[in-house]
């Protein structure tokens, strides 16, 4: 097993990378001195690991929570009823809740820990590949708006995270497609190498190769956590990690959320940020192809919506939490493993773009 820290001085927490962690009660418990626990999943996750979960919490006072399944239950009513049922089973600060699932649970169940009584603990058991590289750390927490994406949230941290990577064994293709699009970005913005590696272990990794994916689980986390450490809150570096989000937040909100899967639409997002940057001359014709044809080997989309063109685009980038003085700010790659964050996107060229893609 593999145990990271996210450095964040009293909030610092371990991520535990492994095969069967979820056998083991010792890591959980080692995580809970709380009175009451409850376990927030959702119909499908339930079926496949909720009993197992509720073994590793035997003799302890634990409930669950069995939501309905899907990104447009990442929603404020879905919020509200978490919140009901902790008020109606008289959950109190001392609780604990654990986010059993992927990166909906997780950051539905995130929310409603910073929210309840103002806070109360929470522990991140991520069961998809995008939420085991990405959103089970780093504490970004939030429910969509119909009007945007993640408008409504908070920067919460778990106690832990724990990782088994076993879980992915039963995840849809299409579902392990979305996190690989969460890998690639960060091969992008900040590992040449990585990008490199995954170009060549491509094959392993569709087979969910155990060795590959734990290697992969763990270089993803740890550069979420140095970046995390570094920028909690998204003041300077961390907006990297939203390399192809402006454009992919655009598409979800725009389609309805969970007819694009989070990771398809940042995708495209990628691709779109990569052409901008060619037209910038920032990268080469043939390292655009290299990230389209590594996405694409993952059966990724890489071209928007059909009649998604500029407009539509524009309505709903100009809520993307980036936004400074009105001014839309976007991540764009200068070479494979570097990006940045800037505002110089000529209208023109975003135009150009948009309605060419
Ligand atoms: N907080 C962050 O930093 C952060 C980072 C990236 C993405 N996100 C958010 O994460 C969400 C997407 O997460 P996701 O891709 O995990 O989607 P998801 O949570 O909807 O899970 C995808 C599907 O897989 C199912 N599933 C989960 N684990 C499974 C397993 N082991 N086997 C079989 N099926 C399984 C789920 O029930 C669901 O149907 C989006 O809302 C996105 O905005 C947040
Ligand atoms: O952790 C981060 O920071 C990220 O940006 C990770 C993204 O993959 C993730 O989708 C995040 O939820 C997007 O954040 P938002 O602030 O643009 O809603
Ligand atoms: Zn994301």
């Amino acid at each position: 097993m593999n145990t990271l820290n996210v450095e964040l001085g009293e909030r610092s927490y371990p991520i535990y990378i492994g095969v069967n962690t979820l056998r083991e009660s010792g890591l959980i418990r080692g995580h809970l001195d709380s009175k009451k626990i409850v376990v927030v999943t959702n119909d499908v996750v339930d079926v496949l690991y909720g009993a197992q979960v509720m073994d590793l919490l035997t003799g302890l006072d634990a409930e669950k929570l069995v939501l309905p399944d899907g990104e447009q239950f990442k929603s404020l009513a879905s919020f509200e009823r978490v919140m009901t049922y902790l008020l109606e089973n008289n959950a109190a600060r001392d609780t604990t809740l654990i986010a059993l699932g992927g990166g909906v649970i997780g950051d539905l169940t995130g929310f409603s820990a910073a929210c309840y009584q103002r806070g109360i603990p929470f522990i991140q058991i991520p069961t998809t590949l995008l939420a085991q590289v990405d959103s089970s750390v780093g504490g970004k927490t939030a429910v969509n708006h119909p009007l945007g994406k993640n408008m409504i949230g908070a920067f919460y941290q778990p106690a832990a995270v724990i990782i088994d990577t076993m879980t992915l064994c039963s995840l849809p293709r299409r579902e392990f497609a979305a996190g690989m699009a969460e890998v690639i970005k960060y091969g992008i913005i900040y590992d040449a190498q990585l990008f490199d590696w995954l170009e060549q272990h491509q094959q392993g990794l569709r087979e969910k190769d155990q060795a590959l994916l734990q290697e992969v689980v763990r270089r993803c986390c740890q550069i979420k956590a140095e970046i995390v450490a570094e920028d909690e809150q998204e003041r300077g570096r961390r907006a990297l990690l939203n390399l192809g989000h402006t454009f992919g937040h655009a598409i979800e909100a725009e389609q309805g959320y969970g007819n694009w899967l989070h990771g398809e639409a940042v995708a495209t997002g990628i691709v779109l940020a990569s052409v901008v940057a060619q037209h910038k001359n920032w990268l080469s014709a043939s390292e655009v192809c290299r990230i389209v044809d590594l996405l694409k080997a993952f059966e990724l989309p890489v071209k928007a919506p059909e009649k998604m063109g500029f407009d539509s685009f524009m309505r709903h980038m100009r809520h993307d939490k980036k936004v400074q003085a009105n001014r839309i700010r976007f991540v764009i790659p200068d070479a494979i493993g570097s990006a940045v964050v800037t505002d110089d996107v000529d209208e023109a060229l975003l135009k150009e773009t948009l309605n060419a893609s």
